[in-house]
Formats: C-alpha cells, sequence, structure tokens
C-alpha cells in the first residue's frame, strides 16, 4: 500500500514521457491513474493496425494519427481535470534541448531503439534530471533508475551489438536455419533488390571464380531482352546449382562437414512456372499488395513449404518483384513488413537450407527470424509500467536508498519473476557521464577523416551533430548555419586521410569531440596501428578505454541471440534471463551481473511489509512456481553497494 506521502508526490511534479507505444499506452494510463496531473508525452509515429492489439488507448479510426496526440485524449477522457501536452515530434529535434528538459522532475523513456534512449540519457545528464529507463522483450523486461552522480547512467555499460556470424560461415558453411537467413536478407536479397553501389561484404559469386578464364558476365545484371522467367531461373541455378558446385571444389572446407548438395530447377521444377501456375499475367496491379503466395494459392504461413514450392515462391517472388515492383528494385532494404520480401527470403533460405541438410522453416518463422522480432506481450508491457511509476515516485521524493532496478526475468525464483538489483554507481570510465577519455587505435596512414565521423563519432559514440578539434584548431563541424567557405573546407577535409589533415593527426594526439546538442564532450586519445583483424576488426579502427570498472570482479561476458529471438544459451537460466532482458530491449549488454550479485529476497511476510530475508541465489534455483510477487516500498533487499 502507498502511504500518505507517496500518494502526494506525484501532484504537480511535472513529467516527461518519451515514447506512447507498447509500454507508453500503459504508462500514461497509470501515471494519470495514480496522481500524476502534469504530463507531457512526446512521440514521433502515427498509430499503426499493428499497433492495435496491445496499445489499448488506440482503435482502429485513430489509424494514421499522431500516437502522442491519440494517447493524451484518450486518457483526458478518463482523467479530463489533469494536463496532459502532447508532442508528434522526434525526441532528437533540436528544440527539445536542455533548457526544454530542465523543466522535468523526471523523465520516464518507453522507447524502441538505442539511438533515442542514448540521446534522452545525454540530455538528461545535461538537465540534471533523473531519468527512469525501461525496455520489454516477449515476457522479459526491465526499469532502471539513472540519476547523475548517485548511478550508473544508461550508457556506464556498452550496449550489445547485433550478433553477427563469421563471413565463411554464411557463405560457404551454414549449419543452422539462421546462417540461411542471414544469406538470403543480407546477401542475395541485397544483391538483386539493394542498392547496386553499396559493399556487399558477403559477396555471391556472380562471376567464373576461376582466374584463368575469362570473368563471364554478371548473371545478376538482367539483359534487356531476357525473358523474365529464363532470367529467374538462371539465377536460381547459379545461386543453388553453379555457386554450390564450386564450393564444393574446395575439398579441405569439406574434410570435417557434410557436403551441400547442388540444385538445380530442372530436377525440381522441370515445367515452367506459366505451365505450372496458368495464368501468370492476371497477377493483381496494385505493387504494393503483390504476394507470391497469394498468386501461387499458399495460403497458411506457418506451414512449411517443400522445395518444390520454396522454389516455386522464389521463382514467382523474384517475378513479382521485377514485374511489378520495378520502381524498387535498386533501393530495397529488407523490411519485415514488406511481405513480398519475406517470401523471397523465406524461400531463399530455406532452398539454401534444403541444400545443406537445415531444417526448413515457416514463413512465419523465417519472418520472425530475418525481422529480429519477439512477440511483445501486452501483460509484460503493463507490469514495467507500473514498475516505472513506483520509481518515478521513489524519485520525486529522492528517496535514493530505495531506488531499484527492476528485471522481469521468465523464469521465476522463488516465485520471484521481478528482480530488484539495487543501482550500481556511475561508471567511473564512462565517457557520457565521467570524464575519462577512450582510446582509438587506426592507421592514421589508411584512414579517413570521413571513416571517423561517420564509423566512431556517429555510429559507436552515437552524436547526432558532432564537432571535432584538435588542440585549439577546429577540424571538422556539422550544422546548417556553416559559411560556404568553412563548410567546403570541411568537405576538404573529410576526404584526407588522418595524417595528412592540415593539422595532422599522429600517434598520441588527443582529439575533442562535442556534441552541443547534446551537451556533451569527450577525448579521445589517438594510437597509430596498423595490423587489423579483418574479420575481427572490419572498420580498421578500434575504440577502446570504456569499459566498466565499478564491477568488474562481478561480471561474466555471455552472448545472446541478438540478431534472432534469444536463445537461453546458460545453464544458469534466471541470470541469463536478466542479461537477455536488458541487452534484448536496449539495457546493458556483454556484461551481466552474476544473479549471485543480485540480492533475492522472499516478499514481505506478511502486510507490514517489514519482514524481509535474504536468499542465496544457488538455493531459489530449482524453484518453478509461476507467480508474480508485487513490490512494495517497504520491501527491502540488501544492499551490494552504497549510492554515494
Ligand atoms: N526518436 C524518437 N522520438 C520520439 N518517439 C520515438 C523515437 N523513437 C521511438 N519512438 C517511439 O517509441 C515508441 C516505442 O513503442 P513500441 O516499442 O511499442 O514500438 P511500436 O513502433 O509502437 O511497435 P512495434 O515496433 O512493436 O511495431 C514508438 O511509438 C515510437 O514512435
Ligand atoms: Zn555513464
Amino acid at each position: 500500500m502507498a502511504s500518505e506521502r507517496q500518494m502526494r508526490a506525484p501532484k504537480g511534479a511535472k513529467v516527461l514521457m518519451v515514447g506512447a507505444g507498447g509500454i507508453g499506452c500503459e504508462l500514461l494510463k497509470t501515471l494519470a491513474l495514480s496522481g500524476f496531473d502534469d504530463i507531457h508525452v512526446i512521440d514521433m509515429d502515427t498509430i499503426e493496425v499493428s499497433n492495435l492489439n496491445r496499445q489499448f488507448l488506440f482503435r482502429q479510426s485513430h489509424v494514421g494519427q499522431s500516437k502522442a496526440k491519440v494517447a493524451r485524449d484518450a486518457v483526458l477522457r478518463f482523467r479530463p481535470h489533469i494536463n496532459i501536452t502532447s508532442y508528434h515530434a522526434n525526441v532528437k529535434d533540436t528544440k527539445f534541448n536542455v533548457d526544454f528538459f530542465k523543466q522535468f522532475k523526471v523523465v520516464l523513456n518507453g522507447l524502441d531503439n538505442l539511438d533515442a534512449r542514448r540521446h534522452v540519457n545525454r540530455l538528461c545528464l545535461a538537465a540534471e534530471v533523473p531519468l527512469i529507463e525501461s525496455g520489454t522483450t516477449g515476457f522479459l523486461g526491465q526499469v532502471t533508475v539513472h540519476v547523475k552522480g548517485k548511478t550508473e547512467c544508461y550508457e556506464c555499460q556498452p550496449k550489445p551489438t547485433p550478433k553477427t556470424y563469421p563471413v565463411c560461415t554464411i557463405t560457404s558453411t551454414p549449419s543452422k536455419f539462421v546462417h540461411c537467413i542471414v544469406w538470403a536478407k543480407e546477401l542475395l536479397f541485397a544483391k538483386l533488390f539493394g542498392n547496386k553501389d553499396q559493399d556487399n561484404d558477403l559477396n555471391v559469386r556472380s562471376t567464373n571464380s576461376d582466374s584463368s578464364v575469362q570473368p563471364i558476365e554478371d548473371v545478376f545484371e538482367r539483359k534487356s531482352d531476357e525473358d523474365c522467367e529464363q532470367y529467374v531461373r538462371k539465377i536460381y541455378d547459379h545461386v543453388f546449382g553453379y555457386n554450390i558446385e564450386v564450393a564444393l571444389a574446395n575439398e579441405e572446407t569439406w574434410k570435417n562437414r557434410n557436403k551441400p548438395r547442388p540444385i538445380h530447377i530442372k530436377d525440381v521444377l522441370p515445367q515452367k512456372l506459366c505451365e505450372q501456375n496458368g495464368n501468370l499475367e492476371d497477377r493483381r496491379v496494385d505493387s504494393s499488395m503483390v504476394s507470391a503466395m497469394s498468386s501461387l494459392g499458399l495460403k497458411n504461413p506457418q506451414e512449411i513449404w517443400s522445395l518444390r514450392d520454396n522454389t516455386r515462391v522464389f521463382l514467382e517472388s523474384l517475378m513479382l518483384f521485377i514485374d511489378k515492383r520495378e520502381k524498387d528494385v535498386g533501393n530495397l532494404v529488407f523490411d519485415k513488413d514488406d511481405q513480398l520480401a519475406v517470401e523471397f527470403v523465406t524461400a531463399a533460405a530455406n532452398i539454401r537450407a534444403s541444400s545443406f541438410g537445415i531444417p526448413l522453416h515457416s514463413l512465419f518463422e523465417a519472418k520472425g527470424m530475418a525481422g529480429n522480432i519477439v512477440h511483445a506481450v501486452a501483460t509484460t508491457n503493463a507490469i514495467i509500467a507500473g514498475l516505472i511509476v513506483i520509481e518515478a515516485i521513489k524519485v520525486l521524493q529522492n528517496d535514493s536508498c530505495n531506488y531499484r532496478m527492476t528485471y522481469c526475468v521468465e523464469h521465476p525464483l522463488r516465485k520471484m519473476l521481478l528482480m530488484p538489483v539495487e543501482p550500481f554507481e556511475p561508471n567511473k570510465s564512462c565517457y557520457v557521464c565521467s570524464e575519462t577519455p577512450l582510446l582509438l587505435e587506426v592507421d592514421i596512414h589508411k584512414s579517413r577523416l570521413k571513416d571517423f565521423v561517420e564509423k566512431i563519432v556517429k555510429r559507436k559514440l552515437g552524436m547526432n551533430c558532432p564537432l571535432i578539434m584538435h588542440g585549439s584548431n577546429l577540424i571538422y563541424e556539422e550544422g546548417d548555419d556553416l559559411e560556404d567557405d568553412i563548410a567546403a573546407n570541411y568537405a576538404s577535409n573529410v576526404e584526407k586521410l588522418l595524417a595528412e589533415l592540415p593539422s595532422p593527426i599522429t600517434s598520441g594526439t588527443m582529439l575533442t569531440v562535442e556534441d552541443l546538442q547534446q551537451e556533451l564532450s569527450c577525448n579521445i586519445n589517438v594510437k597509430h596501428r596498423e595490423d587489423f583483424d579483418e574479420e575481427k576488426e572490419p572498420d580498421r579502427m578500434v575504440l577502446s578505454g570504456w569499459s566498466p570498472t565499478s564491477s568488474k570482479k562481478d561480471v561474466e561476458v555471455t552472448t545472446n541471440g541478438g540478431s534472432t529471438a534469444p536463445e537461453a544459451t546458460s545453464n544458469d537460466k534466471h541470470a541469463n534471463d536478466i542479461e537477455v532482458a536488458r541487452a534484448e530491449s536496449g539495457d546493458s549488454v556483454g556484461n551481466k551481473r552474476k544473479l549471485s550479485e543480485i540480492s533475492v529476497q522472499t516478499p514481505p511476510q506478511a502486510n507490514d511489509g517489514i519482514t524481509s530475508k535474504e536468499m542465496p541465489a544457488e538455493v531459489l534455483e530449482n524453484d518453478d512456481e509461476d507467480d508474480v510477487v508485487m513490490l512494495d516500498g517497504g520491501w527491502q533487499i540488501g544492499k551490494k553497494k552504497k549510492l554515494t
């Protein structure tokens, strides 16, 4: 039960909510029902049909309208006397600057991407406003509290990068279906429908690999007079037949592996498609709706198609792209909501899987893997929203001793689905909330300033509008209001090698990189290095000095199924849950806190909320009862680290 003081805390407190999606809808409702009466909501999106199953403030009639505005209107209907201000905008807009953030007592995130989360974290640090971060992935979720100087900031621990696979596994030796999906999506789809100029690391062999023979013409290029069906059958034979034969020629590769089987179109589908399917000319014209499944009469996305059906879908979807989506071809990036793209990728992955003796999968399963989909669970969002409000009230009361990071796990420990963890202190080597310099190892004679700007400053450090200084020399800056000659000077600098800049970067140079909007500045120490591991360090630049130090002995490196649904690989299922929850929903990362680091307690025995008992984690491992435990303010947990 909330105390009188807790009930009063929300009154008059101006709070900012970022994101009005799955968590956001629940959160806005819970805030309003808990007594919050001055709520600002930012969301950049409009409502889609696919949101309606869980974003319960929205109805069919709202599709296409601003999420922030519709959520506001819906809540005002049952709480008409409170103030809700909505902004249909990107939180990264410059109007949401540090001064804007300063007006709030606390900021509550219900976002779905790292980029926006990092941005809000930086503005909260600059404005000195506490941040409550959240995320869910299916049954997993977490709520974390970030208060400048007291707890870790959102970026104190590096974030997970999507799981990657060695290039050779994808191009030559797949052993799991997901490898075939990556091949179909990142390589074949990109090659056939993507931007022709972009690098395709995973190059599909499109010329004869025997260098003594003149390269044959690019099979992926369709000749102007080439019949469409003839072309798609040629592609099929090339990627599933010829390329496998070429791979088989390298006997070393197959010494300890099962050999793949080349698949040729004549063996699977000897007749031409139009003879099989009737008149394909009748296909419907609306280009956004075209679907190989519908034109082939395949109805069930959960069914596993035979090799023959996958072949039909492959040919048909490729022809539909050429015929009906001609304008898109050359600009496409795989999108899980593009039905034809999903059909193509499913069929291509299945044919490849068949060649390598890997079990085939349905379109539904393939779509989940290709789109990194973990189905949202409305209840998890509701639980997480409730926990955000509990932490928000503690923040308003400055009750820092009771702040908790709470993890919603899938495998309960002693009837506990919610794991409260005391927040860690700020990481002294975090480049965002402390002033520790970073170290960049780079070949200053081979890397250009533009590589540094794009791959390090923007991608790794998440800066939007960077400014780079070498001592007192400004070597690069972005912005709309730059004078022409200055802009021209920077444009010429970015093309230069680091060692050849007007103020050359050498080993030992200290660069200062700033983002004025985020009020973030950090120093980067440059160290010249010539040898890089092409596979592990493809950017030929390594940024370090940003590892968590505050809890080094307590962390353990794990991997998680970053690009697919999480797989529980550890024996320690519970700890794995926590790790996956943090990683999948944008919280921490490669480093995890061991379960033993988390003080586990039984819930209060009686309603007085006083009785509590510490439980060693090992004792709790085998308890599998599925009760959700509610936390309340009086529930004490053992302290691991004192907040300063
Ligand atoms: N930079 C941003 N500025 C403002 N709102 C953002 C920003 N980035 C994400 N959001 C919002 O955060 C919300 C996240 O909600 P949620 O995770 O439920 O995603 P969704 O897009 O509604 O659903 P799904 O991705 O599952 O289809 C979305 O409504 C999205 O518009
Ligand atoms: Zn930090």
